[in-house]
C-alpha cells in the first residue's frame, strides 16, 4: 500500500469480529477475532482456504449478517443495515431470470426508491461501458456467463456506491473469461477508485488487482498476514511477468499451504 493510501481515512473496518453459526447439528465457528482496515479508495482482496469464513466476513461488512462478537464499521459508524453506498457482486445466481438485462441493472433503484429518469440513463451508460449495448431488452438466459457477471457488476455500480464488495465474482467462469473480466474490473477501478473488497480463490487475480491482500487461516478464519502490494499502477497483463509479482504470489501460496492441517 502506498503511503498515500496508508494515510487515507478508513472506509471499512472490523475489530475483533467473531461469528459463530448455531445450527441444529451444533455450532460452527466461522470467524475468530478478525480486525481489518480497508482505506478509502483502496483495493483489498481476501484469500484463504475454502470454508475459512471469507463470505461470512463480506456478508457482515455488507450488513447482510450480524457478528456474534466484535464490531464492523463503515466510515467509522457501526454497520446497521444494507446501504445504497455499498454495491455487492456475488458469484452466481444473481440475475432475476424473468427480468430483462436493463431491469436487472435497475433493481437497486427500485430497492432504494431512486428516480427512474436518473437511473435509467446511468444503467444504459454502464451497460454500454461493459460492452452490453444492444442486450438491454434481452433476458439473462440469452447471455454468456461473462456477460451475466458484467451485468451484475453494472447493477452493483448503479447507485454509484462508495464501496464495492465482491464475493468470487468470476468464480464460475472459464479461465480466459475470468482473466478478461478481472482486467476490465481493473480498468473500472483505476478510473473510479472506489473502495473495493474482493474475495477470491485466485491468488494471481488478488495480487494483480490489489493494494493489499489479506490472508486468512482455515476455519475459524483469522487474519494470518496482511500483505502490501506495491506493484506500480496502472497494471495489466504484463504486470504478471514482473519478478516481484511472482515472489508475491509464491509467498501467498506458501502461506496458505503452510496452514493446511
Ligand atoms: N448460514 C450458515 N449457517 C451455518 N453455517 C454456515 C453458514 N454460512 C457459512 N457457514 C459455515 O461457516 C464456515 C465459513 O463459511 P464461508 O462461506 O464464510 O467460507 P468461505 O471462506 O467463503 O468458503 P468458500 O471459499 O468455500 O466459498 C463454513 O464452515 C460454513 O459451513
Amino acid at each position: 500500500m502506498t503511503t498515500e493510501m496508508k494515510d487515507a481515512p478508513v472506509m471499512l473496518s472490523t475489530r475483533n469480529l467473531s461469528k459463530i453459526y448455531r445450527t441444529r447439528s451444533g455450532t460452527i465457528e466461522a470467524l475468530r477475532d478478525v480486525s481489518i482496515d480497508v482505506p478509502k479508495g483502496s483495493f483489498v482482496s481476501i484469500v484463504g482456504a475454502s470454508g475459512c469464513g471469507k463470505s461470512t466476513l463480506l456478508n457482515v461488512l455488507a450488513a447482510l449478517e450480524s457478528a456474534s462478537d466484535g464490531h464492523a464499521f463503515r466510515n467509522g459508524k457501526p454497520l446497521v443495515a444494507p446501504s445504497r453506498e455499498v454495491g455487492i457482486v456475488f458469484q452466481e445466481h444473481v440475475l432475476l431470470p424473468w427480468l430483462t438485462v436493463l431491469e436487472n441493472v435497475l433493481l437497486p433503484a427500485e430497492l432504494y426508491g431512486l428516480a427512474k429518469e436518473d437511473s435509467e440513463p446511468r444503467a444504459r451508460a454502464l451497460l454500454k461501458l461493459s460492452g452490453l449495448e444492444g442486450f438491454e431488452q434481452r433476458k439473462p438466459s440469452d447471455l454468456s456467463g461473462g456477460m451475466k457477471q458484467r451485468t451484475a457488476i453494472c447493477r452493483a455500480l448503479l447507485t454509484d456506491p462508495q464501496v464495492l464488495l465482491m464475493d468470487e465474482p468470476f468464480g464460475a467462469l472459464d479461465a480466459l473469461t475470468r482473466e478478461e473480466l478481472s482486467l476490465e474490473l481493473l480498468t473500472i477501478w483505476e478510473r473510479d477508485r472506489k473502495t473495493a473488497l474482493l474475495i477470491t480463490h485466485d491468488i494471481n487475480e488478488a495480487v494483480l488487482l490489489s493494494d493489499t491482500v489479506i490472508v486468512m487461516s482455515p476455519r475459524p478464519g483469522r487474519v494470518i498476514e496482511t500483505i502490501d502490494i506495491n506493484l506500480p499502477r496502472p497494471r495489466g497483463p504484463k504486470t504478471e511477468l514482473e519478478p516481484e509479482f511472482r515472489q508475491l504470489t509464491h509467498h501467498i501460496k506458501s502461506l496458505i499451504f503452510s496452514q493446511r492441517h
